[in-house]
């Protein structure tokens, strides 16, 4: 069935303790594309990619990969599954390279383990024990181990947190050739230009449900563009939106939700259209103020926008 989900999630709860870890959780991944899991540190985005992975069971609600369940049907969904895990999950005491071939030979077929390492650079350590590798090299070679055996899914679990850019764009560029072949990847990520550049679909997840699901495109699109622009700290800034929401009303535009923020001292977000007519206007307003515009943008709202306003700006 090739075109049925690779992952379905539904009503998914799971507690440890007294902690609500997942509580009433939907989503669905296609094939052939990139679903990106989103979410604040202690969301529940690891307890629902490990529930999917076979590794923990839910208290309640269904999971299927591959219309298999992945703890009753483990021994069916082993080999056309990946997983690459946070910690990299891999046995410490063997050589690079060495662990790599012998995660290949479990599988009937799988990828050349030789240009699976020149892809990701894994020659320059191959004969170094998995103990002594940086952690951005042990990610690499877990993204090696979780793709040799041509899985029809891939759970990566924060890919590329720790590596440098080459290596990034190394897995970036993997990925991509993964969805292309048909392969339904999930991926959480604290990186938002990772999943703004990768994710065909975004699911944002928050204290273990979801709050925003969609394309990325339609996430992206979901709230206005902005103005940035930075100036003396400390300017009225409600005063600036009055004055661009009459501006609004004169010329009977609807700003869409303007506001304007000092998100960091002397940096300013006005929210709502970035037309020409609101940069005329902000420019004018602090040519009034007798203050000295350093730098302005204009722009679409990114990733990180639309999610900092969907979780909030405190830290969990
Ligand atoms: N093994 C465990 N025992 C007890 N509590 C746990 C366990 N694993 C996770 N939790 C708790 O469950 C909640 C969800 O954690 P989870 O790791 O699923 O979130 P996450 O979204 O992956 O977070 P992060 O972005 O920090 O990796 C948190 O409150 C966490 O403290």
């Amino acid at each position: 069935m090739p075109d049925s989900p690779a992952v379905v999630v539904s009503g998914l709860r799971k507690s440890y303790g007294s902690t609500t870890a997942v509580d009433g959780l939907d989503l669905s991944a296609a094939r052939g594309a990139v679903t990106a899991v989103l979410g604040p540190n202690g969301a529940g985005k690891t307890t629902t990619v490990e529930c999917c992975e076979g590794l923990r069971r839910p208290d309640e609600g269904t999971v299927r990969v591959l219309g298999l369940d992945p703890q009753d049907d483990a021994r069916t969904l082993r080999p056309r599954v990946g997983v690459m895990l946070q910690d990299g999950g891999l046995p410490t005491g063997v050589r690079a390279l060495e662990m790599l071939e012998h995660v290949a030979s479990m599988y009937a077929d799988p990828l050349d383990t030789d240009a699976l390492a020149e892809r990701l650079g894994l020659h320059g350590f191959a004969r170094t024990t998995v103990r002594r590798l940086s952690g951005g090299q042990r990610q690499r070679l877990a993204l090696a181990a979780s793709v040799v055996g041509r899985p029809e899914v891939v759970f990566l679990d924060e890919p590329s947190a720790g590596m440098d850019p080459q290596s990034r764009h190394a897995v970036w560029e993997l990925v991509r050739e993964l969805r292309a072949d048909g392969v339904g990847i999930v991926l959480t990520t604290h990186l938002m230009d990772e999943a703004e550049d990768l994710a065909d679909h975004v699911y944002v997840v928050d204290r273990g449900t979801v709050i925003a699901e969609g394309s990325t495109a339609e996430l992206l699109a979901s709230g206005a563009a902005a103005v940035r622009f930075r100036a003396p700290r400390g300017l009225d800034v409600a005063e600036l939106a009055r004055t661009l929401a009459e501006g609004d009303r004169a010329r009977r535009a609807d700003p869409g939700g303007r506001t304007v923020t000092e998100d960091a001292p002397g940096a300013y977000t006005v929210q709502g259209d970035a037309d020409a007519a609101t940069i005329a206007a902000v420019t004018r307003w602090l040519a009034d103020q007798d203050v000295l515009l350093t730098g302005l943008t204009v722009g679409r709202r990114t990733l990180e926008d639309v999610f900092l306003d969907l979780t909030g700006r405190n830290l969990r």
